[in-house]
């Protein structure tokens, strides 16, 4: 037995229960609440995950699979990528961005100009990512059996226009959410290219998902910041960063409180990567006011409101049980 087997097996005791019952309201963020204080709190065993890879993401809030994706869907994604951006195809919901260094730019044709799509549920091609099995196969290690696909991105990071808009500051995804609990959520990014340091990969600061959720807000950059993008207020800087490079179809799984970003896009070409947030469905919403919240769920009701006039009753809540799909098992409470 390895090393690691070892230990795990020293830790598990009699794991491999299910998670202590998810919908009835916590008072504290955590799942597990046993008096066991060496049990294995973020992953479960389905027999997919080895004792080394648990351990890892237990310890570091991440796990990379490689060569997850095939080229073949890869190819896929992008074509209809490029349709949307040529506007051949249009999808309900789907939220457009432009990098907020051109977004004002008259000479950027079409498909340049788009930086980010968001909430794609709706169409049925880019959303085939989200029910790939392999993909499902490793989520449910984070989720358990009942799995929602709460929020869809491709992200097309454009080369930096020279002000390091490009940038994505180092945040928690988890700062965006109003349904918890946060370690029954993961996502799922893979890389539509080979992505590098060059090209703005991800940056990760390990063991940051077993902390708190932190203040975010736009960070004082000269160049400018893009819509929503928060980063966390004063983490601390001399944490040890991963760069995680990768190749195409490769897919890194992260907690939503793992501390994260994205550096500059120094090449010409546009890196594309896919993404997928699920939940349990056996998740709950929460009320984010007078949480640190409040701010993010601000700017989300006013674009809501700019795009569907839905009247100032609308929370963050509503945005996401609207765009929420079940992609395996039941939906029983999101
Ligand atoms: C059913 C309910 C649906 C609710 C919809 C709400 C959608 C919100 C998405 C919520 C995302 C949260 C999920 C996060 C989950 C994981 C973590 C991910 C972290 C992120 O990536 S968050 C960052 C992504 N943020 C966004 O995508 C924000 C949503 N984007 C937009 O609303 C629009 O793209 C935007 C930026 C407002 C541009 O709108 P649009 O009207 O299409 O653009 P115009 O060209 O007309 O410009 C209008 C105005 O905005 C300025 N502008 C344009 N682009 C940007 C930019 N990138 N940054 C800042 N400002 C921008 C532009 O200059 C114009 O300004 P004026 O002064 O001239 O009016
Ligand atoms: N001066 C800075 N202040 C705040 N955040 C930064 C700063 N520089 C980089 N970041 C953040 O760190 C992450 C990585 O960005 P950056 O492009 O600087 O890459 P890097 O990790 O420094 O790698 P390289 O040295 O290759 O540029 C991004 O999330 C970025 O927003
Ligand atoms: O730069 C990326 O591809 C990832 C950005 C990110 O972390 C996010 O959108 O939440
Ligand atoms: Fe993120
Ligand atoms: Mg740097």
């Amino acid at each position: 037995m390895s090393r690691a087997a070892e230990r795990l097996k020293l830790l598990i005791h009699h794991l491999d229960r299910p998670p202590a019952a998810l919908s009835a309201a916590p008072t504290s963020g955590q799942t597990f609440t046993h008096s066991h204080s060496h049990q294995l709190r973020y992953t479960f065993d389905t027999g997919l995950l080895t004792p080394e890879q648990r351990l890892s993401y237990e310890e570091n809030g991440f796990i990379l699979i490689k060569n997850l994706v095939s080229e073949n869907d890869i190819d896929k994604f992008r074509q209809e990528f490029e349709r949307i951006c040529r506007q051949e195809v249009k999808v309900p919901g789907l939220v457009v961005m432009r990098d907020v260094a051109i977004s004002k730019s008259e000479f950027i044709p079409d498909q340049k100009a788009v930086s980010k799509i968001q909430d794609f549920q709706e169409d049925p091609e880019l959303f085939q990512y989200c029910t790939l099995p392999q993909i499902l196969k490793y989520v449910e290690c984070f989720t358990g059996p009942n799995i929602m696909a709460m929020h869809t991105m491709l992200i097309n990071k454009p080369p930096d226009a020279g002000k390091k808009t490009s940038r994505h500051p180092m945040h928690q995804d988890l700062h965006y959410f109003s349904f918890r609990p946060a370690d029954r959520i993961v996502c799922a990014w893979t890389a539509m290219e080979k992505v590098s340091r060059q090209n703005g990969c991800l940056v990760v600061l390990p063991g940051t998902h077993t902390g708190t959720l932190q203040e975010h807000d736009y960070p004082e950059w000269e160049g400018g910041v893009n819509k929503m993008y928060h980063g966390v207020r004063g983490y601390n800087p001399q944490h040890p960063r991963v760069h995680l490079e990768m190749e195409k179809g490769d897919t890194v799984f992260f907690h939503p409180l793992l501390i994260h970003g994205s550096g500059m896009n120094q090449t010409q070409g546009f890196r594309k990567a896919i993404s997928c947030h699920y939940a349990s469905a056996d998740c709950y919403y929460i009320d984010v006011k007078g949480t640190t919240q409040e701010n993010i769920e601000k700017e989300v009701k006013e674009i809501a409101n700019k795009k569907y006039a839905m009247g100032d009753q609308i929370t963050l809540k509503d945005t996401w049980a609207l765009r929420g799909r079940l992609v395996q098992g039941v939906r029983t409470s999101l």
